[in-house]
């Protein structure tokens, strides 16, 4: 089973197969599907398949003081926390600007993930793509910002930037990278959550939130955060990986294992959402979910590009009803 997987995973990677099976999914324009069966699927946690990564701990590690203070925030707060998650995050959190580290695969993903935001943003926000500072007037949050990668760049295209991320460490390294630039130096840094944000009446333009949700305890309550902060009409945009047998033997298989791309552990193949159901809990959160595109990687050039193929990495941009 295991060599069928990897067999396939090298075809596909050099091409031999088809990419995408359905030439017709995802439709460019996104019919938001409301398919019931997808909802029993995923609002029952019981219809989700095991963990079938057994290096992960079985239980969460005790909070080492890294993360978001409990203390101070309110009941209800800290609903996306999942300190397991977190606990990997602060593990590593030096390394977020070490290019070679082991949050390479995001550096050498973020042209194309901000080609994909410049765009849809652009278009919504009628703002001219090519101009120096397309995001000039829009505030925008990035929640799980990490330490800061993807924060810096729309900073310099212009937006007003909050990052937030639940991890006291990351947002250290995060507000120390941006003072380097007078650019970048205006960055908001908080470590707090989304649902905190709400309860402070915080609203944005867009709200960003990339490869977060494969990490939060409650997918469906941290989409309802992010609508939350979107004021109405404004964006929203996640990424991140598709439960699909593919993306078993590539971003964990092949990522964790054989090419050591990340840390083993970093992801749990029963934590993705297939791009169905994260648009029908957009759906339900009162986000509309407009356009959808599938990052795919190109092992001769090392590149990451914007593709119809979502049966891995994936970003889809929506707007709050
Ligand atoms: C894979 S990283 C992505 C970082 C950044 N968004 C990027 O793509 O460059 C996930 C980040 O989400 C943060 N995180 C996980 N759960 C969170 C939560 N519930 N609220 C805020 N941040 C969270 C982690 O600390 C980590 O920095
Ligand atoms: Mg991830």
């Amino acid at each position: 089973m295991a060599s069928k997987l990897l067999r396939n995973t090298i075809h596909r990677m050099l091409g031999l197969v088809p990419k995408n099976p359905n030439p017709n999914f995802p439709p460019k324009r996104l019919i938001a599907p409301t398919c019931e069966a997808l909802s029993a699927r995923l609002y029952s946690d019981v219809a989700r398949p095991v963990s079938i990564d057994p290096s992960l701990p079985e239980k969460p590690p005790i909070d080492n003081g890294t993360t978001v203070d409990r203390k101070n925030l309110n009941k209800g707060s800290t609903s996306s926390l999942n300190e397991a998650e977190l606990a990997k995050f602060a593990a590593i959190a030096e390394t977020w600007w070490d290019a070679e580290g082991p949050f390479k695969p995001l550096h050498v993903m973020n042209p194309t993930r901000l080609t994909f935001i410049r765009s849809t943003l652009c278009r919504h926000f009628r703002k001219n793509p090519y101009c120096a500072r397309p995001l000039e007037g829009l505030k925008i949050v990035d929640v799980g910002c990490g330490g800061g990668i993807l924060s810096e760049p729309l900073a310099r295209m212009g937006a007003t930037v909050t990052g937030v991320d639940a991890v006291e460490k990351n947002i250290k390294i995060a507000r120390l990278h941006a003072d380097l630039d007078p650019l970048t130096s205006a960055i908001e840094y908080r470590c707090t959550t989304a649902e905190k944000l709400v309860e402070e009446h915080k609203e944005f333009d867009a709200v960003i939130a990339l490869e977060v949700i494969e990490h939060v305890a409650d997918p469906a309550e941290f989409c309802k955060s992010l609508a939350a902060l979107t004021v109405s009409d404004g964006a929203t945009v996640i990424s991140t990986i598709n439960r699909s047998m593919r993306s078993y033997a590539t971003a964990i298989i092949a990522a964790e294992y054989l090419l050591h791309w990340l840390p083993k552990g970093t992801h749990q193949w029963s934590s993705f959402l297939t791009p169905e159901e994260l648009v029908l809990i957009l759906q339900r959160a009162s986000i509309t979910a407009q356009e959808m595109a599938g990052f795919v990687y190109n092992p001769l050039t090392g590149r990451w590009s914007l593709s119809d193929d979502i049966s891995v990495n994936f970003i889809a941009f929506g707007t709050k009803n």
